[in-house]
């Protein structure tokens, strides 16, 4: 375990039960269409490569980037695009993949986003949810876990830009946060 880590949470075995049952239940509900899957970078990147791999159906990718937190476990409340979609959404059905939701401030202005940009449907599958934790009205459609009130990191989430690459989610020890 990283030393940096004080708890893991979820183990790299749990987290991959649940992508290949969130992967299972999209097959399924997506049949016969042809969704864009879109990933929310950079924390969706490691959920993206894994959900992906558990839909049976045909998708395409696109990317998008968007950033709150900075270097903070808070979020600033402003959300930035850093890079845009490189196809338009305008009739398409749009699945959104996040690692997580915590203030819901990120999806619920991704979603608005795309519905203005006229896609079909748009819905969200998040492996983490922190409903604890929301200001604005916001619910998945899909949710992996449901978690409480502390930030966690691995799978793809930072803190201050690190840790992303841990296989497993956990919480840090108090000492390494520089508040
Ligand atoms: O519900 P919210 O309070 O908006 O928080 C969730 C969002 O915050 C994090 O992204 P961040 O802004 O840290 O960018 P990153 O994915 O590049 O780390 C996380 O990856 C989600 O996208
Ligand atoms: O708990 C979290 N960890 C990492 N990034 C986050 N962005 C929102 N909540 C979190
Ligand atoms: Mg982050």
């Amino acid at each position: 375990m990283h030393n940096d880590i004080q708890e893991v949470l979820y183990s790299q075995e749990v987290i991959q039960q649940k992508v290949q049952e969130l992967g299972a239940t999209i097959s399924r509900d997506y049949e016969g269409r042809n969704p864009l899957v879109i990933c929310v970078l950079k924390g969706a990147f490691i959920f993206m490569a894994d959900l992906s791999k558990n839909i049976d159906i045909p998708i395409e990718l696109d990317f998008m980037a968007v950033s709150s937190y900075g270097n903070s476990t808070r979020s600033s409340g402003e959300v930035r695009i850093v890079k845009d979609l490189d196809a338009s959404v305008e009739g398409r059905d749009v699945l959104i993949v996040e690692d997580i939701i915590d203030s819901g401030l990120t999806l619920s202005y991704l979603i608005d986003v795309l519905e203005r940009r006229n896609a079909l449907s748009v819905n969200v599958v998040a492996l983490f949810d922190k409903p604890g934790r929301r200001t604005v009205d916001l619910n998945a459609d899909y949710t992996g876990f449901s978690i409480p009130d502390a930030f966690v990191v691995g799978y793809g989430l930072d803190y201050a830009e690190r840790y992303r690459n841990l296989p497993y989610v956990g919480v840090l020890k108090p000492e390494v946060y520089t508040v």
